[in-house]
Protein backbone atom coordinates (compact mmCIF):
# COMPACT_ATOMS: atom_id res chain seq x y z
CA UNK A 1 0.00 0.00 0.00
CA UNK A 2 1.06 3.52 -0.61
CA UNK A 3 2.38 5.33 3.06
CA UNK A 4 3.22 9.13 3.47
CA UNK A 5 5.66 9.80 6.54
CA UNK A 6 6.00 13.25 8.10
CA UNK A 7 9.02 13.79 9.71
CA UNK A 8 12.09 12.11 8.99
CA UNK A 9 13.45 11.94 12.81
CA UNK A 10 14.00 8.94 14.89
CA UNK A 11 10.58 8.21 14.53
CA UNK A 12 9.95 9.17 10.93
CA UNK A 13 12.61 7.45 9.11
CA UNK A 14 12.71 4.48 11.19
CA UNK A 15 8.70 4.06 10.23
CA UNK A 16 8.96 5.02 6.67
CA UNK A 17 12.28 2.76 6.07
CA UNK A 18 10.75 -0.30 7.93
CA UNK A 19 7.45 -0.21 6.16
CA UNK A 20 9.63 -0.05 2.70
CA UNK A 21 11.27 -3.18 3.88
CA UNK A 22 8.11 -5.05 3.85
CA UNK A 23 7.33 -3.96 0.51
CA UNK A 24 5.16 -0.82 1.16
CA UNK A 25 5.75 1.96 -0.90
CA UNK A 26 6.82 5.23 1.27
CA UNK A 27 7.20 8.78 0.74
CA UNK A 28 8.78 10.70 3.27
CA UNK A 29 8.26 14.36 3.82
CA UNK A 30 10.17 17.32 5.44
CA UNK A 31 10.07 20.69 5.91
CA UNK A 32 14.06 20.43 6.53
CA UNK A 33 14.95 20.66 3.00
CA UNK A 34 18.51 20.21 4.29
CA UNK A 35 17.34 17.43 5.55
CA UNK A 36 15.97 16.04 2.86
CA UNK A 37 18.73 16.68 0.07
CA UNK A 38 21.18 14.68 2.76
CA UNK A 39 18.80 11.62 2.39
CA UNK A 40 18.53 12.10 -1.18
CA UNK A 41 22.45 12.01 -1.34
CA UNK A 42 22.18 8.67 0.54
CA UNK A 43 23.27 10.17 3.73
CA UNK A 44 21.33 9.40 7.17
CA UNK A 45 21.23 12.73 9.21
CA UNK A 46 21.36 10.77 12.98
CA UNK A 47 23.15 7.79 13.99
CA UNK A 48 21.00 4.47 14.08
CA UNK A 49 22.73 1.02 14.23
CA UNK A 50 21.27 -0.39 11.01
CA UNK A 51 19.19 2.38 9.69
CA UNK A 52 21.53 3.44 6.82
CA UNK A 53 21.81 0.38 5.00
CA UNK A 54 18.10 0.07 5.05
CA UNK A 55 17.22 3.45 3.54
CA UNK A 56 19.67 2.90 0.65
CA UNK A 57 18.26 -0.85 0.19
CA UNK A 58 14.82 0.61 0.07
CA UNK A 59 15.44 3.75 -2.12
CA UNK A 60 17.38 1.36 -4.28
CA UNK A 61 14.70 -0.42 -4.48
CA UNK A 62 12.15 2.14 -5.61
CA UNK A 63 10.13 1.31 -2.44
CA UNK A 64 10.98 4.57 -0.65
CA UNK A 65 11.48 8.28 -1.35
CA UNK A 66 11.89 11.61 0.07
CA UNK A 67 9.95 15.58 -0.50
CA UNK A 68 9.91 18.47 0.67
CA UNK A 69 6.12 19.07 -1.34
CA UNK A 70 3.29 18.63 0.91
CA UNK A 71 0.90 18.47 -2.11
CA UNK A 72 2.70 15.15 -3.35
CA UNK A 73 3.10 14.23 -0.02
CA UNK A 74 -0.81 14.50 0.88
CA UNK A 75 -1.50 13.10 -2.74
CA UNK A 76 0.95 9.90 -2.15
CA UNK A 77 -0.37 7.67 0.53
CA UNK A 78 -4.08 6.70 1.92
CA UNK A 79 -1.87 6.37 4.97
CA UNK A 80 -0.80 9.46 5.89
CA UNK A 81 1.56 9.09 9.41
CA UNK A 82 2.46 12.12 11.92
CA UNK A 83 6.21 11.35 13.16
CA UNK A 84 6.80 14.83 13.85
CA UNK A 85 8.52 16.52 17.05
CA UNK A 86 6.52 17.54 20.08
CA UNK A 87 9.19 19.22 22.39
CA UNK A 88 8.36 19.97 25.58
CA UNK A 89 6.65 23.85 25.94
CA UNK A 90 7.77 26.69 28.60
CA UNK A 91 5.25 25.35 31.03
CA UNK A 92 6.09 21.56 30.35
CA UNK A 93 3.74 20.42 28.22
CA UNK A 94 3.84 18.93 24.65
CA UNK A 95 4.18 21.96 22.02
CA UNK A 96 1.73 20.58 19.23
CA UNK A 97 2.74 23.35 16.71
CA UNK A 98 4.42 20.70 14.30
CA UNK A 99 1.40 18.16 14.53
CA UNK A 100 -1.17 20.66 13.96
CA UNK A 101 0.57 22.08 11.18
CA UNK A 102 1.27 18.85 9.11
CA UNK A 103 -2.73 18.32 9.98
CA UNK A 104 -3.53 21.94 8.76
CA UNK A 105 -1.92 20.70 5.23
CA UNK A 106 -3.55 17.39 5.07
CA UNK A 107 -6.49 19.47 5.04
CA UNK A 108 -5.51 22.06 2.86
CA UNK A 109 -4.60 19.36 0.23
CA UNK A 110 -6.19 16.62 0.31
CA UNK A 111 -8.23 14.69 -2.39
CA UNK A 112 -10.29 11.46 -1.66
CA UNK A 113 -10.00 9.76 1.39
CA UNK A 114 -7.15 10.03 3.87
CA UNK A 115 -6.54 7.87 6.77
CA UNK A 116 -3.97 10.23 9.67
CA UNK A 117 -2.45 8.34 11.74
CA UNK A 118 -0.47 10.08 14.66
CA UNK A 119 2.71 8.47 15.64
CA UNK A 120 3.85 11.51 17.43
CA UNK A 121 3.71 11.50 21.47
CA UNK A 122 0.87 13.88 22.00
CA UNK A 123 -2.03 14.34 24.92
CA UNK A 124 -4.89 12.71 25.28
CA UNK A 125 -7.42 14.32 23.26
CA UNK A 126 -4.77 15.35 20.34
CA UNK A 127 -6.93 13.67 17.60
CA UNK A 128 -9.77 15.89 18.18
CA UNK A 129 -7.76 18.89 17.71
CA UNK A 130 -5.90 17.39 14.65
CA UNK A 131 -9.64 16.37 13.21
CA UNK A 132 -10.71 19.93 13.47
CA UNK A 133 -7.25 21.11 11.93
CA UNK A 134 -7.89 18.96 8.58
CA UNK A 135 -11.40 19.66 8.84
CA UNK A 136 -10.75 23.62 8.94
CA UNK A 137 -8.19 22.98 5.95
CA UNK A 138 -10.90 21.00 4.14
CA UNK A 139 -13.52 23.73 4.61
CA UNK A 140 -11.48 26.67 4.18
CA UNK A 141 -11.22 25.47 -0.05
CA UNK A 142 -15.09 24.97 0.01
CA UNK A 143 -14.62 21.08 -0.87
CA UNK A 144 -15.92 17.79 0.88
CA UNK A 145 -13.29 15.22 1.76
CA UNK A 146 -13.50 12.10 3.74
CA UNK A 147 -11.03 11.04 6.63
CA UNK A 148 -10.08 9.05 9.64
CA UNK A 149 -8.03 10.05 12.23
CA UNK A 150 -6.09 7.34 14.53
CA UNK A 151 -3.58 7.02 17.18
CA UNK A 152 -0.50 4.80 17.02
CA UNK A 153 1.84 5.57 19.55
CA UNK A 154 5.64 4.48 18.87
CA UNK A 155 7.52 2.57 21.52
CA UNK A 156 11.06 2.19 19.62
CA UNK A 157 14.42 2.83 21.48
CA UNK A 158 16.96 4.82 20.20
CA UNK A 159 19.75 2.56 19.77
CA UNK A 160 17.62 -0.51 18.89
CA UNK A 161 14.95 1.36 17.02
CA UNK A 162 14.85 -0.84 13.81
CA UNK A 163 14.06 -4.16 15.65
CA UNK A 164 12.07 -2.13 18.34
CA UNK A 165 9.55 -1.47 15.47
CA UNK A 166 9.68 -4.62 13.82
CA UNK A 167 9.68 -7.01 16.66
CA UNK A 168 7.67 -5.37 19.77
CA UNK A 169 5.40 -6.27 21.78
CA UNK A 170 2.71 -5.12 20.53
CA UNK A 171 1.33 -2.60 17.40
CA UNK A 172 -1.17 -0.02 19.73
CA UNK A 173 -4.10 1.53 17.76
CA UNK A 174 -6.97 4.47 19.27
CA UNK A 175 -9.54 4.31 16.82
CA UNK A 176 -13.22 3.89 16.56
CA UNK A 177 -13.38 3.09 12.85
CA UNK A 178 -13.65 0.13 11.04
CA UNK A 179 -12.51 1.47 7.83
CA UNK A 180 -9.32 2.34 9.88
CA UNK A 181 -8.66 -1.08 11.32
CA UNK A 182 -8.71 -2.95 7.82
CA UNK A 183 -6.11 0.06 6.55
CA UNK A 184 -3.98 -0.65 9.67
CA UNK A 185 -3.87 -4.28 9.56
CA UNK A 186 -3.02 -4.90 6.08
CA UNK A 187 -0.58 -1.79 6.96
CA UNK A 188 1.06 -3.70 9.74
CA UNK A 189 0.07 -7.63 8.17
CA UNK A 190 3.96 -8.08 7.48
CA UNK A 191 4.53 -7.93 10.99
CA UNK A 192 2.20 -9.75 13.04
CA UNK A 193 2.40 -13.17 10.66
CA UNK A 194 3.68 -14.80 13.70
CA UNK A 195 1.69 -13.07 16.56
CA UNK A 196 -0.88 -11.20 16.76
CA UNK A 197 0.21 -8.18 18.07
CA UNK A 198 -2.40 -5.31 17.32
CA UNK A 199 -4.31 -3.61 19.94
CA UNK A 200 -6.93 -1.85 18.95
CA UNK A 201 -8.88 0.43 21.37
CA UNK A 202 -9.93 3.92 21.98
CA UNK A 203 -8.46 6.58 21.24
CA UNK A 204 -7.81 8.35 24.26
CA UNK A 205 -6.98 5.46 26.04
CA UNK A 206 -3.82 4.84 22.84
CA UNK A 207 -2.89 7.74 23.64
CA UNK A 208 -2.29 7.77 27.06
CA UNK A 209 -1.28 4.41 26.75
CA UNK A 210 2.12 6.10 25.38
CA UNK A 211 2.58 8.26 28.16
CA UNK A 212 1.97 5.50 30.70
CA UNK A 213 4.58 3.20 29.13
CA UNK A 214 7.02 6.04 29.70
CA UNK A 215 6.29 7.13 33.10
CA UNK A 216 6.12 3.62 34.01
CA UNK A 217 9.96 3.07 32.93
CA UNK A 218 10.84 5.73 34.24
CA UNK A 219 9.27 5.16 37.74
CA UNK A 220 11.11 2.01 37.97
CA UNK A 221 14.62 3.77 36.97
CA UNK A 222 14.28 6.43 39.64
CA UNK A 223 12.65 3.78 42.25
CA UNK A 224 15.84 1.72 41.79
CA UNK A 225 17.99 5.04 42.32
CA UNK A 226 16.30 5.64 45.00
CA UNK A 227 17.26 2.10 46.59
CA UNK A 228 20.62 2.98 45.21
CA UNK A 229 21.03 6.19 47.36
CA UNK A 230 20.08 4.20 50.43
CA UNK A 231 22.31 1.40 49.91
CA UNK A 232 25.43 3.56 49.26
CA UNK A 233 24.19 4.97 52.77
CA UNK A 234 23.41 1.66 54.50
CA UNK A 235 27.05 0.24 52.82
CA UNK A 236 25.09 -2.51 50.32
CA UNK A 237 25.96 -2.89 47.24
CA UNK A 238 22.61 -2.05 44.40
CA UNK A 239 24.34 -4.07 41.94
CA UNK A 240 23.35 -7.09 44.42
CA UNK A 241 20.36 -6.10 45.20
CA UNK A 242 19.25 -5.67 41.60
CA UNK A 243 20.08 -9.02 40.64
CA UNK A 244 17.98 -9.64 43.60
CA UNK A 245 14.40 -8.36 43.14
CA UNK A 246 14.83 -8.41 39.39
CA UNK A 247 14.59 -12.57 39.42
CA UNK A 248 11.08 -12.17 40.62
CA UNK A 249 9.13 -12.19 37.73
CA UNK A 250 6.65 -10.09 38.79
CA UNK A 251 9.33 -7.02 39.14
CA UNK A 252 12.02 -7.96 36.10
CA UNK A 253 15.21 -7.34 35.00
CA UNK A 254 14.49 -4.60 32.51
CA UNK A 255 14.53 -1.06 33.17
CA UNK A 256 15.73 -1.33 36.75
CA UNK A 257 19.80 -0.30 36.21
CA UNK A 258 20.61 2.42 38.60
CA UNK A 259 22.82 5.12 36.85
CA UNK A 260 23.25 8.69 36.56
CA UNK A 261 19.68 9.84 35.67
CA UNK A 262 17.31 8.89 32.91
CA UNK A 263 17.89 11.09 29.71
CA UNK A 264 17.13 10.83 26.07
CA UNK A 265 14.30 13.29 24.65
CA UNK A 266 11.53 11.26 25.51
CA UNK A 267 11.61 10.46 29.81
CA UNK A 268 12.13 13.81 30.58
CA UNK A 269 9.55 15.68 28.97
CA UNK A 270 7.14 12.60 28.69
CA UNK A 271 7.15 12.69 32.06
CA UNK A 272 6.72 16.82 32.19
CA UNK A 273 3.57 16.81 29.81
CA UNK A 274 1.85 14.06 31.76
CA UNK A 275 2.46 16.19 35.24
CA UNK A 276 1.08 18.88 33.30
CA UNK A 277 -1.93 17.62 31.90
CA UNK A 278 -2.93 16.42 35.53
CA UNK A 279 -2.13 19.68 36.57
CA UNK A 280 -4.80 21.19 34.46
CA UNK A 281 -7.19 18.42 35.43
CA UNK A 282 -6.49 20.17 39.12
CA UNK A 283 -4.77 16.61 39.89
CA UNK A 284 -1.91 16.65 41.73
CA UNK A 285 0.66 13.94 39.95
CA UNK A 286 2.22 12.73 43.04
CA UNK A 287 4.54 9.84 41.92
CA UNK A 288 4.97 11.67 38.46
CA UNK A 289 6.72 14.34 40.28
CA UNK A 290 8.35 12.64 42.51
CA UNK A 291 10.01 10.56 39.55
CA UNK A 292 11.26 13.65 38.07
CA UNK A 293 12.73 14.93 41.68
CA UNK A 294 14.65 12.08 42.08
CA UNK A 295 15.74 12.12 38.21
CA UNK A 296 16.99 15.95 38.79
CA UNK A 297 18.86 14.76 42.11
CA UNK A 298 20.78 11.65 40.46
CA UNK A 299 21.61 13.83 37.38
CA UNK A 300 23.57 15.96 40.01
CA UNK A 301 24.99 12.66 41.93
CA UNK A 302 28.36 12.62 40.16
CA UNK A 303 29.24 15.92 40.21
CA UNK A 304 28.80 15.70 43.81
CA UNK A 305 31.20 12.68 44.09
CA UNK A 306 34.01 14.27 42.21
CA UNK A 307 33.50 17.57 44.30
CA UNK A 308 33.32 15.43 47.83
CA UNK A 309 36.40 13.50 46.18
CA UNK A 310 38.80 16.87 45.34
CA UNK A 311 37.42 18.33 48.45
CA UNK A 312 35.33 21.10 46.93
CA UNK A 313 38.28 22.16 45.02
CA UNK A 314 37.54 21.32 41.24
CA UNK A 315 39.28 25.17 40.10
CA UNK A 316 41.77 23.46 37.42
CA UNK A 317 41.15 20.54 37.73
CA UNK A 318 40.76 18.02 34.46
CA UNK A 319 38.33 15.36 34.18
CA UNK A 320 38.13 13.13 31.76
CA UNK A 321 34.78 11.71 30.44
CA UNK A 322 33.95 8.87 28.93
CA UNK A 323 30.43 8.71 27.34
CA UNK A 324 28.25 11.91 25.96
CA UNK A 325 25.24 10.49 24.37
CA UNK A 326 22.42 9.83 26.88
CA UNK A 327 22.63 6.29 26.38
CA UNK A 328 24.74 3.93 24.07
CA UNK A 329 24.48 3.31 20.17
CA UNK A 330 23.15 6.60 19.76
CA UNK A 331 24.71 10.23 19.14
CA UNK A 332 21.63 11.65 21.03
CA UNK A 333 21.93 14.03 23.87
CA UNK A 334 18.87 15.23 24.21
CA UNK A 335 18.42 15.58 28.18
CA UNK A 336 22.15 13.47 28.87
CA UNK A 337 23.32 13.37 32.22
CA UNK A 338 26.64 14.30 30.76
CA UNK A 339 25.21 17.45 30.13
CA UNK A 340 24.82 18.04 33.56
CA UNK A 341 28.14 17.19 34.71
CA UNK A 342 29.74 19.16 32.13
CA UNK A 343 27.66 22.07 33.18
CA UNK A 344 27.98 21.59 36.44
CA UNK A 345 31.84 21.12 36.26
CA UNK A 346 32.59 24.08 34.22
CA UNK A 347 30.86 26.35 37.06
CA UNK A 348 33.14 25.29 38.97
CA UNK A 349 36.25 25.90 37.29
CA UNK A 350 37.20 22.16 35.70
CA UNK A 351 37.97 21.23 32.10
CA UNK A 352 36.90 18.08 30.25
CA UNK A 353 38.70 15.93 28.60
CA UNK A 354 35.49 13.73 26.27
CA UNK A 355 35.05 11.31 24.45
CA UNK A 356 31.99 9.38 22.39
CA UNK A 357 32.03 7.30 19.78
CA UNK A 358 29.33 8.95 18.37
CA UNK A 359 28.14 12.34 19.80
CA UNK A 360 31.41 14.37 19.50
CA UNK A 361 30.23 16.35 16.53
CA UNK A 362 26.70 16.97 18.34
CA UNK A 363 28.58 18.01 21.76
CA UNK A 364 30.30 20.23 19.40
CA UNK A 365 27.54 21.37 17.72
CA UNK A 366 25.60 22.21 21.30
CA UNK A 367 28.53 23.53 22.81
CA UNK A 368 31.04 25.44 20.39
CA UNK A 369 34.45 25.67 21.04
CA UNK A 370 35.61 26.62 24.33
CA UNK A 371 38.81 26.28 26.47
CA UNK A 372 37.45 23.84 29.35
CA UNK A 373 35.92 21.42 26.68
CA UNK A 374 38.74 19.07 24.95
CA UNK A 375 36.76 16.57 22.94
CA UNK A 376 39.24 13.88 21.99
CA UNK A 377 39.55 10.63 19.31
CA UNK A 378 39.70 7.97 21.98
CA UNK A 379 39.27 6.76 25.64
CA UNK A 380 42.62 6.61 25.84
CA UNK A 381 43.67 10.20 25.23
CA UNK A 382 40.78 11.34 27.11
CA UNK A 383 42.50 10.19 30.55
CA UNK A 384 46.03 11.75 29.59
CA UNK A 385 46.69 14.11 31.85
CA UNK A 386 43.77 13.74 33.62
CA UNK A 387 42.78 14.43 37.57
CA UNK A 388 39.77 12.07 37.54
CA UNK A 389 37.56 10.04 35.17
CA UNK A 390 33.82 10.19 35.21
CA UNK A 391 31.89 7.58 33.26
CA UNK A 392 28.08 8.35 31.80
CA UNK A 393 27.49 5.90 29.24
CA UNK A 394 28.04 2.68 29.20
CA UNK A 395 29.01 1.69 25.47
CA UNK A 396 30.44 -1.81 25.46
CA UNK A 397 33.99 -0.62 24.35
CA UNK A 398 34.13 1.28 27.98
CA UNK A 399 33.40 -2.39 29.92
CA UNK A 400 37.18 -3.27 29.69
CA UNK A 401 40.14 -1.61 31.02
CA UNK A 402 43.48 -2.11 32.48
CA UNK A 403 42.35 -0.75 36.16
CA UNK A 404 46.83 -0.66 36.68
CA UNK A 405 47.11 1.60 33.35
CA UNK A 406 44.16 3.65 34.37
CA UNK A 407 45.71 4.22 37.76
CA UNK A 408 48.82 5.35 36.29
CA UNK A 409 46.69 7.82 34.33
CA UNK A 410 44.72 9.56 36.73
CA UNK A 411 46.52 11.69 39.16
CA UNK A 412 44.33 11.64 41.78
CA UNK A 413 43.31 8.98 41.08
CA UNK A 414 39.35 8.57 41.25
CA UNK A 415 36.59 7.14 39.10
CA UNK A 416 33.34 7.80 39.23
CA UNK A 417 31.41 5.26 37.59
CA UNK A 418 27.71 6.31 36.79
CA UNK A 419 26.37 3.17 35.25
CA UNK A 420 28.27 0.95 37.94
CA UNK A 421 30.39 -1.14 34.87
CA UNK A 422 32.94 -1.70 37.17
CA UNK A 423 34.15 -4.33 39.82
CA UNK A 424 34.60 -1.75 42.95
CA UNK A 425 36.80 -4.50 44.42
CA UNK A 426 39.13 -4.63 41.68
CA UNK A 427 39.29 -1.18 40.77
CA UNK A 428 40.47 -0.81 44.86
CA UNK A 429 42.78 -3.45 43.95
CA UNK A 430 44.66 -1.56 41.19
CA UNK A 431 44.56 1.31 43.58
CA UNK A 432 41.94 3.69 42.32
CA UNK A 433 39.39 5.34 44.43
CA UNK A 434 35.87 4.07 42.87
CA UNK A 435 33.01 5.60 43.61
CA UNK A 436 29.68 3.46 41.49
CA UNK A 437 26.05 4.75 41.86
CA UNK A 438 24.75 2.83 44.99
CA UNK A 439 28.10 0.01 45.32
CA UNK A 440 27.69 0.46 49.34
CA UNK A 441 30.72 3.78 49.47
CA UNK A 442 29.25 6.45 51.63
CA UNK A 443 30.83 9.94 49.62
CA UNK A 444 27.21 11.92 48.43
CA UNK A 445 26.05 10.68 52.27
CA UNK A 446 28.92 12.49 53.84
CA UNK A 447 27.86 15.81 51.76
N1 LIG B 1 13.04 9.52 19.50
C1 LIG B 1 12.44 8.44 19.94
O1 LIG B 1 13.09 7.47 20.32
C2 LIG B 1 10.94 8.37 20.01
C3 LIG B 1 10.14 9.48 19.79
N2 LIG B 1 8.77 9.39 19.91
C4 LIG B 1 7.93 10.56 19.63
O2 LIG B 1 7.84 10.69 18.19
C5 LIG B 1 7.81 12.07 17.82
C6 LIG B 1 8.96 12.38 16.88
O3 LIG B 1 10.16 12.21 17.59
P1 LIG B 1 11.59 12.19 16.86
O4 LIG B 1 11.49 11.37 15.63
O5 LIG B 1 12.58 11.87 17.90
O6 LIG B 1 11.70 13.74 16.43
P2 LIG B 1 12.88 14.47 15.65
O7 LIG B 1 13.01 15.80 16.26
O8 LIG B 1 14.07 13.56 15.54
O9 LIG B 1 12.29 14.62 14.16
C7 LIG B 1 11.14 15.36 13.85
C8 LIG B 1 11.19 15.71 12.36
O10 LIG B 1 9.94 16.31 12.00
C9 LIG B 1 10.20 17.33 11.06
N3 LIG B 1 9.06 18.26 10.96
C10 LIG B 1 8.71 19.27 11.80
N4 LIG B 1 7.60 19.88 11.34
C11 LIG B 1 7.23 19.23 10.21
C12 LIG B 1 6.15 19.41 9.28
N5 LIG B 1 5.23 20.35 9.45
N6 LIG B 1 6.09 18.57 8.22
C13 LIG B 1 7.02 17.60 8.03
N7 LIG B 1 8.06 17.40 8.88
C14 LIG B 1 8.16 18.21 9.95
C15 LIG B 1 11.48 17.98 11.58
O11 LIG B 1 12.12 18.76 10.59
C16 LIG B 1 12.28 16.74 12.01
O12 LIG B 1 13.07 16.25 10.96
C17 LIG B 1 7.82 12.84 19.14
O13 LIG B 1 6.50 13.11 19.52
C18 LIG B 1 8.47 11.88 20.12
O14 LIG B 1 8.07 12.11 21.45
C19 LIG B 1 8.15 8.21 20.19
C20 LIG B 1 8.88 7.07 20.39
C21 LIG B 1 10.33 7.05 20.30
O1 LIG C 1 9.00 7.49 23.83
C1 LIG C 1 10.15 7.33 23.49
O2 LIG C 1 10.78 8.12 22.80
C2 LIG C 1 10.91 6.10 23.90
O3 LIG C 1 11.51 6.38 25.19
C3 LIG C 1 12.31 5.33 25.71
O4 LIG C 1 13.37 5.02 24.80
P1 LIG C 1 14.76 5.86 24.75
O5 LIG C 1 14.58 7.17 25.45
O6 LIG C 1 15.17 5.87 23.33
O7 LIG C 1 15.82 4.97 25.52
P2 LIG C 1 15.79 4.04 26.85
O8 LIG C 1 16.55 2.82 26.55
O9 LIG C 1 14.42 3.88 27.38
O10 LIG C 1 16.66 4.91 27.87
C4 LIG C 1 16.19 6.14 28.39
C5 LIG C 1 17.10 6.58 29.52
O11 LIG C 1 16.92 5.76 30.67
C6 LIG C 1 18.18 5.29 31.13
N1 LIG C 1 18.00 3.97 31.75
C7 LIG C 1 17.37 2.97 31.06
C8 LIG C 1 17.17 1.73 31.64
C9 LIG C 1 17.62 1.50 32.96
O12 LIG C 1 17.47 0.40 33.54
N2 LIG C 1 18.26 2.50 33.61
C10 LIG C 1 18.45 3.73 33.05
O13 LIG C 1 19.03 4.64 33.69
C11 LIG C 1 19.07 5.27 29.91
O14 LIG C 1 20.43 5.33 30.26
C12 LIG C 1 18.60 6.52 29.17
O15 LIG C 1 19.26 7.67 29.66
C13 LIG C 1 11.43 4.08 25.84
O16 LIG C 1 12.22 2.99 26.32
C14 LIG C 1 10.80 3.70 24.50
O17 LIG C 1 9.93 2.59 24.67
C15 LIG C 1 10.00 4.90 24.00
O18 LIG C 1 9.43 4.64 22.73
Amino acid sequence: MRITVFGTGYVGLVTGACLADVGHEVLCMDVDEARITRLEAGEIPIFEPGLETLVKANVEAGRLQFTTDPTDAVAFGVLQFIAVGTPPDEDGSADLRHVLAVAGTIGEQMYGYKAVVNKSTVPVGTADRVREAIARGVAARGVEAEFDVCSNPEFLKEGSAIDDFAHGPRIVVGTDSERVRELMRECYAPYIRLQEKLMFMDVRAAELTKYAANAMLATKISFMNEIANLAERLGADVEQVRRGIGSDPRIGYQFIYPGCGYGGSCFPKDLRALAHTAEQLDYSAELLKAVEAVNQRQKQGMFTKLRQAFDGKLEGKVIALWGLAFKPNTDDMRDAPSRDLMEALWAAGARVQAYDPEAMKECRRLYGERDDLVLVADRIQAVKGADALAVCTEWKEFRTVDFAWLQQQLTLPVVVDGRNLYDPALMQQAGLLYYGVGRGDSLTARE
